[in-house]
C-alpha cells in the first residue's frame, strides 16, 4: 500500500467532520488525490449497517452486537474503499476508525479495550492509520455544538447519558497513551479556523515525512 491513511477521532461534536471536509478541500486544491470518508459508513453496505446501529428505536441492542456491527462495517469499508485507495497511492481521510470502537465499546460500554481490539484485528487484519488526530473537546461544549447543529440528526449514541460521554473521553485518554506514536492531540475547544490550521499543520508534517511535499 503506497498511500497514506489518516483518521480523526474524538467525542461527539468535536468538529471532526467539518474540519476534515475543509482539510480535504485544501489538500485537493494542491492537486493531491484525496479520499474523504467516514465510519461507520462510506460505502453502501456500511451505510446500511450504520442505519441499524444508530437507529434511536434499537434501544435493546446488546453491547457486543454493537461492537461486532461496527467491526463488520469497518471490514467492508476497508476492503471496498480504503485499501483500493491506498493501493493507488491516495491520501485517505477517514472520520473515525478503530479508536472509536476502543473508546466507545471497549471502555465506555465496559466490554474491554483488549477484547474489542481483538475483534477488530480480525476485521482489519492489522491495518492501522499512519496518523490519527484526536479532537480533544470538553464534553459539554461538544454536546452543545451538536444540539445547535440543525442539519445533524440525533442518533442512538448521542442519547446516551452524560456519564457515558465522559467515559468515552476517558477511554480516548487511555488509548492516546497506548498509541502515542500514532495519535496526536488537537485542541478542539478552539475556533474552527484555529483547529483547521492545527490540523493542516499536522497533516502536512506527516505528508512531508512520507516524502509528499505540499
Ligand atoms: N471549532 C469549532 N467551533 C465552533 N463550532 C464548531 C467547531 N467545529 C465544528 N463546529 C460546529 O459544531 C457542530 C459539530 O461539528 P461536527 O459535525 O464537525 O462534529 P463531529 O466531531 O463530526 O461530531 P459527531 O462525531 O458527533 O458527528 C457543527 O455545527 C459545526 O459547524
Ligand atoms: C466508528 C465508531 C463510531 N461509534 C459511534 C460514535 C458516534 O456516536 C457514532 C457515529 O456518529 P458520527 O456522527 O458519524 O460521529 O458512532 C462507535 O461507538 N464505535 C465506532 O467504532
Amino acid at each position: 500500500m503506497q498511500g497514506i491513511f489518516i483518521t480523526v477521532e474524538g467525542p461527539e461534536g468535536a468538529g471532526k467532520t467539518t474540519v476534515l471536509a475543509e482539510a480535504a478541500t485544501q489538500l485537493q486544491n494542491k492537486g493531491l488525490d484525496i479520499v474523504l470518508t467516514r465510519e461507520p459508513g462510506g460505502i453502501r453496505i456500511a451505510e446500511q449497517i450504520r442505519q441499524v446501529i444508530l437507529n434511536t428505536e434499537n434501544t435493546e441492542m446488546d453491547g457486543r452486537t454493537e461492537a461486532l456491527l461496527y467491526a463488520a462495517a469497518r471490514r467492508q469499508h476497508l476492503v471496498e474503499k480504503v485499501i483500493p485507495a491506498l493501493d493507488r497511492g491516495a491520501i485517505v481521510l477517514c472520520d473515525r476508525f478503530i479508536d472509536s470502537s476502543l473508546a466507545y465499546q471497549g471502555f465506555a460500554r465496559g466490554l474491554g479495550i483488549q477484547e474489542v481490539y481483538a475483534i477488530n484485528q480480525f476485521a482489519t487484519q492489522g491495518i492501522m492509520p499512519d496518523l490519527t488526530l484526536y479532537f480533544d473537546v470538553d464534553i459539554e461544549l461538544g454536546l452543545k455544538r451538536i444540539e445547535q447543529n440543525n442539519k445533524r440528526e440525533i442518533n442512538r449514541l448521542d442519547l446516551e447519558a452524560i456519564d457515558f460521554h465522559s467515559r468515552v473521553k476517558a477511554g480516548f485518554e487511555n488509548i492516546i497513551e497506548t498509541f502515542s506514536d500514532r495519535i496526536q492531540r488537537v485542541d478542539a475547544n478552539k475556533s474552527f479556523e484555529e483547529v483547521c490550521t492545527e490540523v493542516m499543520e499536522k497533516i502536512t508534517q506527516k505528508l512531508n515525512e512520507k516524502g509528499i511535499l505540499v
